[in-house]
């Protein structure tokens, strides 16, 4: 189950979202500049709110009233934002090998080359990434959060740059993961089939302001 409450201002714009998710998909739906990406950069542990909480499974992550911050480093969550961020000094294999290297053996959920079969990575694996289209850095970004057996998936339109025919071999893909590996996701899309498709649940942000789909009002916290 994650838990979180968060306030966070930046400029001229404030979020206020609160939710209770228990697991498999969310999706998040919204317009552009609600803040769907500064909500997932808050639960990521990449942007600190000005106020409130965040837990997993009953581990405490934020708590800003008791000065509580675990780093992004230390939550173990596989993310994966729009602009990619791979490490550009580091092959494809050992962008995609970064977390999973680290892992004992025993807390891998996928091997590399299931990965590298499903996404059509393989012929990337000695390029470094200023040489990779946009959708193939995506894929490479997904395989790395993927291969990091985090305990939550965060990502951000994971599939925006990709074709048609990627998008369906890969949808299908993210739905296995979810059933068999039961990793919790938030999924932000502006594609309505992708998270029909994927989702248990949709929330949706609007203003800074997050309420489930369907919901009448705004209310400051969703039980999901
Ligand atoms: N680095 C930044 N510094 C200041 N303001 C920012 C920054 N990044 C985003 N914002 C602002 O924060 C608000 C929320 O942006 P956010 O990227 O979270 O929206 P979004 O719902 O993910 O949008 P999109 O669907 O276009 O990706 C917007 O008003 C945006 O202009």
């Amino acid at each position: 189950m994650l838990n979180f409450e968060f306030a966070y201002a930046r400029g001229g714009f404030r979020l206020d979202a609160a939710a209770r998710i228990e697991g498999g998909v969310t999706g998040i739906f919204g317009p552009s500049g609600s803040g769907k990406s500064t909500l997932l950069l808050l639960i990521a542990g990449l942007l600190k709110p000005q106020s409130g909480s965040l837990h997993l499974d009953g581990d405490v992550l934020v708590d800003r009233a008791r000065r509580i911050f675990v780093p992004a480093w230390q939550r173990h969550f596989g993310l994966m934002f729009q602009d990619g961020q791979l490490f550009p000094h580091l092959s494809v294999r050992d962008n995609l090998l970064y977390g999973h290297a680290r892992l004992a053996p025993s807390r891998r959920l996928f091997d590399l080359d299931t990965v590298l079969q499903l996404l059509e990575i393989g012929h990337l694996l000695e390029r470094r990434p200023a040489l990779l289209s946009g959708g193939e850095r995506q894929r490479v970004a997904l395989g790395r959060a993927l291969l990091y057996s985090p305990r939550l998936l965060l990502l951000d339109e994971p599939l925006s740059s990709l074709d048609e025919r990627l998008k369906q071999q890969i949808l299908p893909f993210l739905k296995r993961v979810k059933d068999e590996t039961r990793i919790p996701m938030l999924y932000v899309s502006h594609a309505r089939a992708e998270v029909e498709f994927l989702a248990d649940r949709v929330l949706l942000m609007e203003g800074g302001q997050l309420r489930q789909e369907g919901a009448q009002v705004a209310t400051k916290s969703v039980n999901v």
